[in-house]
């Protein structure tokens, strides 16, 4: 079996920046990955240096190699908070309104990509799969080849893909899609960005595209597109969801919300998650049914994310102003319907809130997967499982589609999926969870990464 060489902006290394859970799920998925596999992971450390030095920092840390480099101020400025999360995030998932697009921030990704290449490419021996994560990275695999690398490699985007008539807005979209037709092997979350992209390949570049394969012939190079919809650590989590951690934190909440409903959402801060919006078809579930205040309480986890960004300030200010307006029309001496918790949690308390929630609110108004949604329904008790209200907008919902879909935007369809879960009889819950966990417990990272790294090896071999 070849080593994998993973490279993503993200690297779960012990010291990574930021709070516990602001990593999101990409961190999880790979290490999981990476320890099933061997090989490394290379990346950003998440720390600032003066100066780029591209000295690299080994570190084993149970059973995974990572390689990490600090980046100076101006590239975290420029690739990090600039191009990626101002320019490429919002747009890729259909935000034109908050896409920022700023030439210096562009040549600070192109800079940070090529020193990315730099400091990589002496680690990679002949036979290595490589595998590139995400939109911090789309034109790394250029940079690659332009070092000599004839590695078969590969790009996982974990985000959607836009439309092309929203893609299209990006100033260079065809070159930034050029560099990315030299991977052999692009894997998007679902059908849907894979259908994006390949009209995008078809419409705007021209190339020959072979919708069933997913084979793109373009300046005579060819490369394969193909939905991988990523999945949870299951082992891991169940371990988690069993541990005295998990039930401990599942007590506390019990204990705290005595005999009301608890309805949780666990989110990084971000505006694509759509947590106002949630807040309103809460609000509007109050307004319907004002003698129900009292039987519920909605519980939202939101460690900060990407907080030098100023669309992140500003959610978080909105999220902030809307739970108090809430609460404070709402309350009562004894009781508060929305607690909003603004920082994060280990994956076992994680578990026991889960567990210990009868309702699981995951509305985002775009998400590539949603990992979240899936861990909401592994850690439910099988024989009282909650129910799930998932956003027809996640990535997600195309897998789970005995969860009650909503449309986030709308608070009335968001507020009688409310009062339908609260009131939904044991029998419907169970069967649904049922069709839910089954997909959730075969399709799980490991498979993800077998079929992603087991197509990768493979091309070449019959071409
Ligand atoms: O690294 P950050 O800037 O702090 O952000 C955290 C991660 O957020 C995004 O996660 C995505 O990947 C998940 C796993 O595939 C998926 O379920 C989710 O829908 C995506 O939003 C981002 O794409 C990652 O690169 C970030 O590390
Ligand atoms: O307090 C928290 C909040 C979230 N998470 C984890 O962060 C991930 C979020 O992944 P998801 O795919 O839902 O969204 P992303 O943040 O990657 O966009 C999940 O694995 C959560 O368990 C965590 O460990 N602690």
């Amino acid at each position: 079996m070849s080593r994998l060489i993973v490279i993503s902006n993200r690297v779960a290394v012990p010291k990574a920046r930021g709070a516990a859970g602001a990593q999101g799920g990409l961190a999880g998925a790979l290490n999981a990955a990476l320890k099933k596999h061997g090989g490394i992971w290379f990346g950003w450390s998440g720390q600032e240096c003066e100066e780029f030095t591209g000295n690299i920092n080994l570190q084993r840390h149970e059973g995974v190699t990572t390689a990490t480099v600090d980046l100076g101020h101006q590239d975290i400025e420029e690739y990090y908070n600039g191009y990626a999360n101002s320019t490429l995030w919002p747009l890729f998932h259909f935000r034109l309104d908050l896409t920022q697009y700023e030439r210096e921030t562009g040549k600070g990704y192109e800079r940070v990509n090529e020193r990315f290449a730099e400091s990589v490419a002496p680690l990679v021996d002949r036979d290595d799969l490589v595998w590139v994560h995400d939109y911090h990275l789309l034109p790394l695999g250029a940079r690659l080849r332009e070092r000599g690398l004839t590695n078969r490699m590969g790009f996982f985007l974990h985000t959607p893909w836009p439309p092309t008539r929203l893609f299209v807005s990006l100033p260079y979209h065809e070159r930034l899609v050029r560099t990315m037709l030299e991977y052999d092997l692009i894997g998007f979350q679902t059908d849907e960005w894979l259908e994006s992209f390949c009209h995008y390949c078809r419409k705007e570049l021209g190339a020959e595209v072979d919708e069933e394969t997913g084979r793109i012939a373009f300046d005579g190079r060819v490369t394969h597109a193909k939905a991988y919809p990523i999945g949870i650590d299951y082992e891991h989590l169940m371990e988690q969801a069993d541990s005295g951690e998990a039930r401990q934190a599942g007590q506390r909440l019990l204990s705290s919300t005595r005999r009301r409903t608890a309805m949780i959402g666990v989110d990084r801060l971000d505006y694509s998650k759509g947590l106002p919006e949630r807040l309103d078809g809460i609000s509007r579930f109050f307004d319907h049914h004002p003698q129900r205040v009292r039987d519920v309480v909605f519980i939202q986890i939101a460690p900060p994310s990407r907080e030098d960004v100023e669309s992140y300030q500003r959610i978080r200010a909105t999220l902030e102003q809307k739970a108090g307006q809430i609460n404070g029309a709402r309350s009562e001496v004894d009781l508060v319907p929305i607690r909003y918790v603004n920082k994060g949690h280990s994956l076992a308390e994680l578990c026991g809130f889960y567990r210990a929630a009868k309702i699981g609110l995951v509305t985002p108004l775009r998400d590539g997967m949603n990992l979240v949604a899936k861990e909401y329904v592994a850690a439910q008790d099988p024989e009282d499982p909650g129910v799930l209200i998932l956003s027809r907008f996640a990535g997600a919902a195309r897998q789970l589609t005995d969860a009650v879909l909503v449309n986030p935007h709308s608070p009335d369809d968001v507020a009688q999926a409310i009062q339908m879960a609260l009131d939904m009889p044991l029998e419907e819950r169970k069967a649904r969870w049922e069709a839910m966990i089954e997909t959730v417990r075969e399709d799980n990272v490991q498979r993800w990464t077998e079929l992603f790294t087991g197509d990768l090896a493979a091309i070449g071999q019959d071409d």
